[in-house]
């Protein structure tokens, strides 16, 4: 296997030991795979993969750089909350909130993270939001994946619902890919879910890698089939935006 260095040498250091670990963890699978969106994928990003303290370290790091490289271009990207929707966002958004405090103390030792219940519970403390309650709170949604957005969508409604004001999202990896519609399967891109998030709500939408990161990645460490099937399904799937 290449060194990641040299491997990846266009996209920062971090992202290609980001993608590195993905692949040889095995969070990246290949294979034949149905989405939420119903969409038949060639590939599949098992978020839940990364219950391992290395793995759990190495995605946490890659998020908390994404955002630092962010902020190194808009000063003014301000968030009070870390949000991980339920389920596989909850561990993804509280590592990173621990992350980004150990990266900078002193900008983020008072940053929070929260995450929503699936099912309400009705006894106890009761409620839908576990961790900071987001009234009046600047909220950057941390998830793994926005394919058809169905999911981003929620996240975005149950944070307005609570009187939080949405400040940015950022997602581990850019499928992409467009939004799903009648006419899918003819190979005319679309706008993608990722790029009605940024218009509707004019807020950044940031990812660590994206699905041409994925395929560059392959092709130093990768097999070629799967290759030539991901650049069938992103010839197929491709967003316009
Ligand atoms: O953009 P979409 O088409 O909505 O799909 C993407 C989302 O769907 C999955 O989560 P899911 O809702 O299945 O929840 P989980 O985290 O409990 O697996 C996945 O983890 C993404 O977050
Ligand atoms: O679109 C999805 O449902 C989806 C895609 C993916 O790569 N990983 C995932 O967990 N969900």
């Amino acid at each position: 296997m290449a060194d990641t260095q040299t491997a990846r040498a266009h996209i920062p250091a971090y992202k290609a030991a980001f993608l590195q670990s993905c692949i040889t963890g095995g969070v990246l699978k290949f294979g034949t795979f149905e989405l939420k969106s119903k969409r038949i994928s060639p590939y599949f990003f098992n978020a839940g993969l990364f219950h391992r303290a290395d793995l759990l370290r190495s995605i946490s790091t890659a998020y908390a750089q994404s955002i630092r490289d962010y902020l190194s271009t808009d000063p003014n990207f301000q968030f009070d909350v870390l949000f991980g929707p339920a389920y596989k966002g909850i561990p993804l958004a509280t590592a990173t909130v621990d992350k980004l405090a150990q990266i900078d103390p002193d900008r983020f030792e008072g940053l929070s993270y929260s995450f929503n219940r699936k099912e309400a519970k009705d006894h106890g403390e009761g409620g839908n939001i576990v961790g900071a309650p987001l009234k009046g709170k600047r909220v950057l949604i941390v998830d793994d994946v926005i394919t058809a957005g169905t999911a981003m969508k929620e996240a975005i409604d149950i944070i307005r619902k609570e009187g939080g004001e949405l400040a940015g999202v950022i997602v581990a990896l850019d499928r992409m890919e467009k939004m799903p519609a009648q006419t899918d399967d003819d190979g005319t891109p679309r706008p993608s879910a990722i790029g009605e998030v940024r218009r509707q709500y004019g807020v950044p939408v940031l990812s660590i890698i994206t699905l041409d990161d994925l395929i560059d990645g392959l092709r130093e460490m990768g097999d070629e089939d799967d290759i030539k099937r991901l650049e069938g399904y992103k010839a197929r799937y491709r967003a316009s935006d």
